[in-house]
């Protein structure tokens, strides 16, 4: 389970987070959907430890991540929202690096490797240099590396961003798989489409903060809207920043 509990965060003048706080619970898909700016990456890198908030918790599975960051990591799998791939490297060994600072070893970390290399179809690729991959081959490697230890939780800052549509349904595929194992993934996105087709709750954010939470379904209902898209429009009162 994951949770940010009102959480502050500024960036000089800039309010990036105005008491943010939500929950993603275990076997769902939760899917933070928001405006640029809206504080999406903010709060998925508090979450994850990487920034300090000036007030507030990020929870992983209650363990507070600016508390105890080595333990939240490893119940964690992060699929940041910019990454580069050691272009040297094969992907095995991009993923046995990953696996390795997970304190993954020996015949224990040759099992993982084999299982999540198998689980993403990537055998194809696995022993063949990073350099020149394509973007659907980047974004499963970096799939790979976010959950070779196995984590409880995944978190996904805009997955889908330059991946073309067979890529897009993999990882689509790979969450919902996912989640029937009952992990807790919660990712951000623009994509309406497909915040509406995965997710079993959406949170809504803008400026911020929370606007609302609900099924796509239940987002519809509160505003008196027949799609998630004019819902969305309806409650932060502005389409910038949304793909269809
Ligand atoms: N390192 C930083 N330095 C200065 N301002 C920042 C920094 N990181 C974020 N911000 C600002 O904080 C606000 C929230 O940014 P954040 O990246 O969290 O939004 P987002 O919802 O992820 O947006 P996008 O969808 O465009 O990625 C924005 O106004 C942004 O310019």
């Amino acid at each position: 389970m994951l949770e940010v509990k009102d959480l502050v965060k500024h960036f000089g003048d800039i309010n990036a987070l105005n008491n943010m706080s939500f929950s993603a619970e275990d076997g769902q898909i939760t899917g933070i959907l928001g405006p640029n700016g809206a504080g999406k990456t903010t709060a998925l890198r508090v979450l994850y430890g990487l920034l300090k908030a000036e007030e507030g918790q990020g929870l992983i599975n209650s363990i507070d991540s600016q508390v105890d960051p080595i333990s939240a990591r490893r119940q964690i799998g992060i699929f940041p929202d910019k990454f580069g791939l050691y272009e040297r490297l094969t992907a095995r060994e991009q993923i046995s690096y990953f696996a390795e600072l997970h304190g993954l070893k020996g015949q224990k970390l040759e099992d993982a490797l084999s299982s999540i290399i198998t689980q993403l179809g990537i055998e194809d690729i696995a022993d063949r240099k990073c350099a020149g991959f394509s973007q659907g081959q980047r974004m499963k490697v970096v799939l790979a590396q976010a959950l070779v230890h196995q984590p409880k939780n995944l978190i996904l800052d805009e997955p889908t961003r330059g991946l073309d549509v067979m890529s897009t349904r993999i990882l689509r595929d790979v969450l919902l798989d996912l989640k029937k194992q009952g992990k807790c993934i919660l990712f951000s996105s623009h994509v309406m489409q497909e915040v509406a087709a995965l997710c079993d709750k959406v949170i809504v954010v803008a400026n911020g903060q929370v606007a609302a939470v609900g099924t796509p379904q239940e987002l519809c209902e509160m505003t008196g809207e027949s799609t998630l898209e004019e819902a969305f429009v309806s409650l932060i009162g502005s389409d910038e920043g949304i793909a269809a």
